[in-house]
């Protein structure tokens, strides 16, 4: 059975490493360079890091020069986020050498945009499906955006080649993740899912990984490792 991937998080907001609760603006825990942290990842057997220019996702500047420096600096895959909406920060973004990108606010409101590169770009483009219940979430998770299963309906039929699945009343709150919202997403879609959101303990992992055969693909850790309540190479042993 293929096994559950990890992808350590590291969100950037005004230059520092960050996570919020809730997503919410204001909530900020800072935990130092962006930089420092994603390598501190990597050599901890990371395969993947998960990498959120959170400015750019809530309209509050960027921190772009610094995310393609961290992408760059990374001998590991990376899924950059935050932002991406158009051409232009569509370019930047894959010019940075990423693994993929993850669409947000775009999904939601320039569907035809992101249609037209999911054509061109094939799995380079994930969608970000961040949900209240079953809204999504767009601009910084602000802005109510549509109901979930239609929207997946609609970006399996433009052929989107995977999701990152957030739990937005889960995310930064160790609180666990959502399973039933992760089985109720593999039902509908037969896309691989990230799932993101809660995670608090190696039991939480483990019970992600249970859903490897239904669709889950990966999971995106956070708070849990920057509040050590277990290390990178203890979860990597967890979902072997
Ligand atoms: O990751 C977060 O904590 C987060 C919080 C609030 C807003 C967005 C967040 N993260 C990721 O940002 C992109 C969406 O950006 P955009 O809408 O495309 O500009 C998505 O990956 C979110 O999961």
């Amino acid at each position: 059975m293929a096994k559950l991937e990890l992808l350590p998080a590291v969100d950037v907001r005004d230059g520092q490493a960050v996570r919020l609760v809730h997503g919410e603006s204001g909530t900020e825990t800072s935990y130092g360079s962006p930089l420092e942290a994603a390598l501190a990842w990597q050599s901890s057997g990371a395969e993947w890091l998960h990498l959120v220019d959170l400015d750019a996702a809530f309209g509050t500047g960027d921190n772009r020069a610094l995310v393609a420096e961290v992408t760059r600096a990374m001998d590991i895959k990376v899924e950059l986020s935050g932002g991406i909406r158009d051409d232009a920060s569509l370019a930047a973004a894959l010019a940075t050498g990423c693994t993929r990108v993850n669409l947000g606010t775009a999904a939601l409101e320039t569907p035809e945009w992101v249609a037209k590169v999911i054509a061109e770009h094939g799995d380079k483009i994930a969608v970000g499906l961040d949900v209240r219940g079953t809204t999504l979430r767009g601009r910084g998770w602000t802005r109510d955006g549509g109901d979930l299963y239609e929207t997946l309906e609609r970006l399996d039929r433009e052929g989107c080649a995977r999701y990152v699945v957030t739990d937005i009343a889960k995310d930064g709150t160790l609180q666990g993740p959502n399973l039933e919202l992760l089985k109720n997403v593999c039902a509908a879609t037969d896309r691989p899912v990230v799932a993101s959101g809660g995670v608090s303990s190696l039991d939480d992992l483990r019970a992600i990984a249970d859903l490897v055969p239904l669709g889950v693909e990966g999971s995106i850790v956070g708070k849990a490792l920057y509040a050590k309540a277990f290390t990178l190479e203890e979860a990597l042993e967890a979902v072997l």
